[in-house]
């Protein structure tokens, strides 16, 4: 097992990796603040994992919430079910929630953490290579609302992190493509020697080598930890972590959280902002050229659904959390390995990028 620390003073927290965790009681109990236990996964996860987890908590009073499984399902009913559940138990402010699933369950569970009673305890088991390179880490946590992604929401950090590697097993390839996408995010944004590596490890990982995958892991969340120790809350260099994200979200929020994987959105999203970067002359064309191959052989979309058009782009990316008074902030590449956050790019360039793309645009 590696571990790995979030280095955030009072609310620092371990990311432990490896094989067979989670059967490993000692490393859930010293995070839990009581007695009372909430484990929220889904209807797919928990017919595979649940009982592991519960086992490993025989003192406890432990209560189980299986979700419906999907994105459409990340929003404000599906969080007023986490705190009715919570209620009717009679949990206190020491209990404590633990997020056994992907993302999607990550991001509800912290985010009914952050509401509970004003901010409770919770743990994050994540179960999709997307959720242990990502999701997990960090303590954004929200909910989506039809007009925009993760609008509702709150930073609330993890007491810790569970990542055992061996889950992702059961985890289908279009999942594990979904969550390569937001690996080769952290080379492109920060370290051009692992996106190199990626390059030449894609098929390892795409046939779930563990060897690789585990690498893969434990170098996103090296990145990711120190991201965020530098700036918890996005008040500057955390918002390189949304390469792509500004176009990949308007086009979930564009399908209505249905058809495309966020890993899938993305990507296409990447591809777009290296695109636009070529064209304001801050990277060579070949540059971008790579990048869609290794997005191409990772098994991940490089052009948006037919539905997307200029105006729809814009529209949803106007409501981005990255905006400041009207003008929407994008993540650019200077290099291959180096990002900045910029509102200062010309708007015929980002109309062009907009055709180019959705002139090619695949069926939804
Ligand atoms: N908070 C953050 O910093 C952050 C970062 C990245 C993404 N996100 C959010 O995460 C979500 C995407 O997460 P995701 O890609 O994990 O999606 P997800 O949670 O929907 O999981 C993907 C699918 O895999 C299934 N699954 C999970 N673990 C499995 C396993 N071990 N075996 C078999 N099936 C399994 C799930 O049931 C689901 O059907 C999005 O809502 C995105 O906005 C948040
Ligand atoms: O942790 C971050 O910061 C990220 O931006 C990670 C992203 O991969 C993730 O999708 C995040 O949820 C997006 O945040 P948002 O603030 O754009 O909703
Ligand atoms: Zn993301």
């Amino acid at each position: 097992m590696k571990t790995l620390q979030v280095e955030l003073a009072e609310r620092s927290y371990p990311i432990h990796i490896g094989s067979g965790l989670l059967r490993q009681a000692e490393l859930l109990m010293p995070h839990l603040a009581g007695r009372q236990v909430l484990v929220v996964s889904n209807e797919t996860v928990a017919p595979l994992y649940l009982d592991a987890v519960t086992a490993a908590l025989t003192d406890y009073q432990v209560e189980t919430l299986v979700l419906p499984d999907g994105e459409s399902t990340k929003n404000l009913q599906t969080l007023e079910k986490i705190l009715s559940v919570l209620l009717e138990q009679g949990f206190g402010r020491n209990c404590t929630l633990i997020a056994l699933g992907g993302g999607v369950i990550g991001d509800m569970t912290g985010f009914a953490a952050a509401c509970y009673q004003r901010g409770v305890a919770y743990i994050q088991i994540p179960t999709t290579l997307l959720a242990q390179v990502d999701s997990s880490v960090g303590g954004k946590t929200a909910v989506n609302h039809a007009l925009g992604k993760n609008m509702i929401g709150a930073f609330h950090q993890p007491r810790a992190v569970i990542a055992d590697t061996d889950v992702l097993g059961t985890l289908p390839d279009r999942e594990l493509a979904a969550g390569l996408a937001e690996v080769i995010k952290y080379g492109l944004i920060r370290d051009a020697g692992f996106y190199t590596w990626l390059e030449q490890n894609m098929t390892a990982l795409r046939n779930h080598d563990t060897a690789a995958l585990t690498h893969a892991i434990e170098q996103s969340c090296r990145h990711k930890a120190a991201v965020v120790a530098a700036d918890e809350r996005e008040s500057g260099q955390r918002a390189l972590l949304n390469l792509g994200h500004t176009f990949g979200h308007a086009i979930e929020t564009g399908l209505n959280y249905h058809d495309w994987l966020h890993g899938e959105a993305v990507a296409t999203g990447m591809l777009m902002a290296a695109d636009l970067s070529a064209r304001l002359g801050w990277i060579e064309p070949g540059v971008v050229e790579r990048i869609a191959q290794l997005l191409t052989a990772t098994g991940l979309p490089v052009q948006p659904p037919a539905i997307m058009t200029p105006e729809l782009f814009r529209r949803h990316m106007a409501v981005d959390k990255k905006a400041r008074d009207g003008q929407v902030y994008l993540i650019l590449l200077e290099a291959l390995g180096a990002a900045v956050v910029t509102g200062d790019y010309a708007d015929d360039a980002l109309a062009a990028t907009l055709e180019h793309f959705c002139r090619t645009a695949q069926p939804a």
